[in-house]
């Protein structure tokens, strides 16, 4: 089980210094959706250049034009690149073609899928990396998670990996654990902690 750490609300500096405080406990560093849209593919550059040793993933969420974005992502180092579940299948195709092509991986995000085991099961069937249930900002807000979807996607898919993000804290960890994500995916949990670094070395104990 990895732990990805998701920058969202850093500009490039304040990214690094960050994921420094933390590196030694983290695998994964995410460019999230709202640093690509401030910080442009420079931000993914800037990152795996500072830590070469570290995957990075560039969430761009991607939603039409799927090979020519993840061709770009790939240009800047990206490891990993996200493509929206809601997506037709020739865009999450398109982008599973390329990334093959450059050795890198996709990751599927169910935010905002409405009928989350059938789409599951069709997206596993694309070729992708990981599949991974997403609760994003809006929702947490009128208070979801995706506990119960990622029980969902365990239970369906396949082949994939699967990840789960969305609000999870060090509280509500153990519960993710126990239900075996290969990815588990952490941004406010970490970022808006005052010691990030205890919050992300007891969180790489429980995972681990
Ligand atoms: O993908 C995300 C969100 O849509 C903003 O772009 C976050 O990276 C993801 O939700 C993880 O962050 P937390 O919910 O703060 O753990």
């Amino acid at each position: 089980m990895k732990l990805q750490l998701a920058l969202d609300l850093v500009n490039i500096p304040e990214g690094i210094e960050l994921v420094e405080e933390v590196k030694e406990f983290v695998d994964i560093v995410e460019i999230g959706t709202p640093v690509v849209i401030n910080e442009g593919l420079r931000a993914v550059k800037a990152m795996k250049d500072a830590f070469p040793e570290l995957e990075v993933l560039a969430d761009l969420k991607v939603m039409d034009a799927g090979g020519y974005e993840v061709l770009k992502a790939s240009e800047a180092g990206a490891d990993y690149i996200t493509v929206l579940g809601v997506s037709e299948d020739e865009t999450i195709r398109g982008a599973v073609e390329e990334a093959k092509r450059h050795q890198k991986k996709i990751l599927v995000d169910m935010i905002g899928v409405k009928d989350l085991e059938t789409r599951a099961k069709e997206v596993d069937t694309l070729g992708v990396d990981y599949i991974c249930v997403h609760t994003g900002y809006d929702l947490q807000a009128v208070g979801q998670n995706s506990f119960e979807d990622l029980k969902t996607i365990k239970r369906v898919v396949k082949t994939a990996k699967t990840a789960v993000a969305g609000g999870i804290k060090l509280e509500t960890l153990p519960e993710v654990v126990a239900a075996e994500p290969d990815i588990v995916i952490v941004g406010g949990g970490i970022t808006g902690q005052t010691d990030k670094r205890l919050v992300a070395g007891k969180m790489k104990e429980l995972i681990q």
